[in-house]
């Protein structure tokens, strides 16, 4: 049979064509694999092509799962030359990521089309979440630190977001009986309707997908007509931020102001005659992020959260009585009632737990050869982490399959901290935005499902196949008002 198949690819191919597949075959199969010395164990990992004959097909969540069930903790497999090593187990997880060896970003396709587009070449590394190294470590600090001093994730915050809830409970009040599309709000606001609509949807990256790892792929995307529709939302949030900053430096009053933009702009302005990662092109690029890291995942969280407790009107009405005990009907809840609206409080991790829109955090890399449980993961490994299997492991959840705000509570009803709960990563890169995520999410939450009664809730069959975010399924909600 071998040498039928062998014979027919000698007449079809000729001498040339035949040798070019040997050496193919050659290059595929005998050259030495791919896998380093004492790797943690996985798929076998072909030069070139890594694993790609041995995952059936793309990335998905159900291979990634197999994975783990098939070779712990700790389990690699290779997309083309990259290798990729999956991180299970809360214990595992918290120790490789807390270590600054492991805070490397890889290369992301979504990244680096953005800072294409943006600087015409002149910056081939931009912005905090896809940047490593001193770029990284000199940016996020910056920004954290004066967001911190900016009341950020503080309580001081609650006024102004308590302007944007009543504009959403507006919103919903004005949709009477009909059924209301719970995906995104466009408020009045011209311009900020614009920013929304050119948003990206993080359901729609997948950053295991092979183009990633094309040597040549990244740098060419932008100009290739067939992903000029990809890039077109980069376009037109980085034009209107750039647009909107140069309003900003013309405007002596808000130059003076203390916010984000103009301590970043006092920061450049101070660096402006030695070699700096404080530049314009840098500036616009923290505020992109800020924007799409900040704006889709807490939407969707609460979307998901206004799905579900429709579909669970048991849960809905714990949470009405505990607001309408703790809180009442005459004032809005607050952040300084958080503790005493422990089922709501529950009910909202329960809500981010059910719906992991980050299931496998973001990827990071080696930045310097590292052991973990006896195994060697060199430098530039892609690590990732499996948060979706400490979300759902039985061993660690009361009722681990079930959408249940008992996850979250002790035998007295009291709110509990469980550590395999990772929905902002864990360790140096963890994310930026979460206090200020958990104040939003409590406060819009509390302050919708004190006013509104949902039901009647009809979704479409979920499609997303993206293994690393999750969408909040298509679907609309009647909303009654309660009072
Ligand atoms: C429900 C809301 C949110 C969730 C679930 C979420 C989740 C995450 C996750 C899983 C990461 C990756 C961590 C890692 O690489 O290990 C991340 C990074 C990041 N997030 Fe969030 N996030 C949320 C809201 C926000 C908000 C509101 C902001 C900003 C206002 C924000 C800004 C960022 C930034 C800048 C990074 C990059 C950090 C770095 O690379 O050092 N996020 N987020």
């Amino acid at each position: 049979m071998i040498g039928e198949v062998l014979t027919w690819v000698g007449e079809s191919l000729g001498f040339a064509g035949s040798c070019l597949l040997a050496l193919v075959v050659l290059l595929i199969f005998v050259l030495p694999r791919g896998r380093p010395k004492n790797f943690p164990p996985g798929l076998p990992m072909l030069p070139l092509i890594g694993s790609m004959p041995f995952t059936r097909g793309p990335i998905t969540r159900s291979f990634i799962n197999s994975l783990r069930k098939k070779y712990g903790d700790l389990a690699s497999f290779a997309i083309l030359n990259a290798r990729i090593v999956l991180v299970s187990n809360v214990k595992t997880i918290k120790e490789v990521f807390s270590q600054a060896k492991t805070a490397g970003r890889p290369e992301l396709f979504i990244i680096t089309v953005r800072n294409n587009l943006l600087t015409d070449g002149r910056h081939s590394a931009l912005g905090i979440l896809g940047s490593s190294g001193e770029l990284w470590h000199e940016q996020r600090r910056f920004v954290l630190r004066h967001l911190r001093d900016l009341g950020f994730g503080k309580t001081s915050l609650e006024p102004l977001m308590i302007l944007e809830v009543k504009e959403l409970m507006d919103h919903i009040a004005k949709q009477k009986d009909s059924p209301i599309v719970m995906q995104r709000y466009s408020y009045d606001d011209a311009k900020l309707a614009t920013l929304l609509k050119t948003f990206i949807a993080p359901a729609d990256i997948n950053f295991l997908s092979p183009l990633h790892f094309i040597p040549g792929a990244l740098t060419l995307a932008p100009y290739l007509p067939i992903l000029k529709d990809d890039v077109k939302p980069f376009k037109n949030v980085t034009n209107f931020i750039r647009t909107e900053l140069e309003e900003f430096q013309r405007d002596e009053t808000a130059k003076k102001s203390d916010c984000l933009t103009s301590l970043y702009l006092r920061e450049i302005e101070e660096h402006k005659d030695k070699p700096s990662f404080f530049h314009f092109d840098q500036l616009v690029s923290v505020i992109f992020e800020m924007f799409v890291a900040g704006s889709e995942t807490t939407s969707s969280t609460l979307a998901m959260a206004v799905y579900l407790l429709a579909k669970h009107p048991e849960i809905q009405k714990r949470v009405h009585e505990e607001l309408d005990r703790v809180v009442g009907r005459d004032q809005l809840p607050s952040f300084s009632q958080m503790d005493q609206l422990p089922y709501t409080l529950a009910t909202i991790h329960e809500v981010q737990r059910t719906f992991k829109l980050v299931p496998f955090s973001l990827p990071h890399s080696v930045m310097e050869d590292i052991t973990v449980n006896g195994y060697n993961i060199p430098k530039g490994t892609i690590l990732i982490a499996n948060m979706e299997d400490c979300l759902k492991d039985p061993a660690l959840w009361k009722n681990s399959n079930e959408f249940d705000p008992r996850n979250f509570l002790d035998d007295e009803g009291k709110y509990k901290r469980n550590e395999a709960f990772m929905p902002f990563g864990s360790g140096k890169r963890q994310c930026v935005g979460e206090p200020l995520a958990r104040l939003e999410l409590f406060l819009f939450f509390a302050c919708v499902m004190q006013r509104f009664h949902f039901y009647d809730v009809d979704a479409e069959p979920m499609t997303n196949n993206n293994p690393l975010f999750s969408a909040t399924p298509k679907y609309t909600v009647k909303a009654k008002a309660r009072f």
